[in-house]
């Protein structure tokens, strides 16, 4: 089987105050995605939707205030891990680095400021790498020149500290890689080098999550794409389908915006996760009447395409 992790009916939600007496933040709502060895799935949506909770459920890093409904469940040689269930004991001993590797949002802030890049390396290669793994070697593939392995993270550019935060993903050889904006603060080559080294593990049969509000990097990449509004997934598919022809008004409302659309923002902001309206989310932001509207979050699946809220269209 090519899946390496399947979610399934995920919801986050965090309770604030004691037991949640001063509100729920509804940070993901039944989100189902499924990644697969081989391919790269960006989870697009705007800043808040509930994307880096996403990741922080799959690692087991959510806070104490936080409730998790639903699977996430990893497809491991040994046999199948529920994420959402599985011990803090085998997150820490199996899963985090060994299975699942993290690309951080902000590179230069993951490493510790007093060692330097081979020494975090060595250190992460001599704690989960597997048997044989040479420090230069995992450099060499992350694209780090050697020259700059033995400089503090101070010393690094924004890009050589991100393909340190590559190599330290890779070291684990973990079959899957999440990236959570890793683009953050790029200028565009490097953004470009950035996406461009995630679809390299792609291709080298990692099962690669893209989490970014970068749209345009998304469509250039990613072999599939998911659409978050206010903690749903609206739409997904393979990626050249849906951005050809998105179907719901939220994802043509993100293409729009680009400067090769027509350039323009979609009005209005998400709403507050603490109150999210009933009905359909994005219909309430933009107050129009769309007929695809059905007023409420059901799902409909066409082939590998699937759209909430809004019928095919
Ligand atoms: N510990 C927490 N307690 C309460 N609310 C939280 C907590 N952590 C995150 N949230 C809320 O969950 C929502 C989703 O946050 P998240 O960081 O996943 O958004 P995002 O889509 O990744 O945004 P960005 O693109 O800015 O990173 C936000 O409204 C955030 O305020
Ligand atoms: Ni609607």
């Amino acid at each position: 089987m090519n899946d390496a992790l399947t979610i399934d009916d995920l919801s986050v939600r965090f309770l604030l105050g004691r037991k949640g007496k001063a509100g729920v933040v509804r940070a993901a709502s039944e989100v189902s995605l499924t990644l697969a060895r081989g391919r790269m799935l960006a989870l697009v949506g705007e800043s808040g939707c509930g994307k880096s909770v996403l990741t922080s459920a799959l690692l087991g890093l959510l806070p104490a205030n936080a409730q998790t409904r639903g699977r996430a469940v990893l497809h491991a040689p040994g046999g199948d891990v529920d994420l959402c269930t599985a011990t803090e004991r085998t997150l820490a001993q199996h899963i985090r680095g060994r299975r699942i590797g993290l690309v951080p949002q902000s590179a230069a802030g993951h490493l510790t400021p007093v060692r330097t890049a081979r020494a975090q390396l060595a250190e992460t290669v001599r704690l989960i790498g597997p048997p044989g793994t040479d420090v230069d070697d995992l450099a060499e593939r992350a694209g780090i020149d050697p020259a700059v392995l033995d400089r503090y993270p101070h010393e690094l550019s924004g890009g050589m500290a991100q393909r340190v935060a590559f190599a330290l993903a890779m070291a684990g050889d973990p079959d899957v890689i999440l990236a959570d904006e890793p683009t953050t603060g790029l200028d565009r080559p490097l953004v470009d080098r950035v996406v461009g080294q995630l679809a390299t593990m792609a291709d080298n049969g990692k099962a690669v999550l893209l989490i970014t509000h970068d749209l345009a990097a998304a469509r250039r990449v990613a072999d599939d794409v998911a659409v978050m509004y206010a903690g749903r997934i609206v739409e997904s598919g393979p990626a050249d389908e849906v951005f050809a022809d998105p179907w719901h008004p939220y994802t043509r409302g993100l293409l729009d915006a680009l400067p090769d659309g027509t350039f323009t923002p979609i009005p209005g902001h998400p709403p507050e996760l603490t109150n999210v309206p009933d009905g359909c989310a994005f219909c309430a932001r933009v107050d129009h009447d769309d007929p695809t509207c059905t007023g409420d979050a059901t799902v409909f699946t066409v082939g590998e395409r699937m759209i909430a809220g809004h019928r095919p269209c």
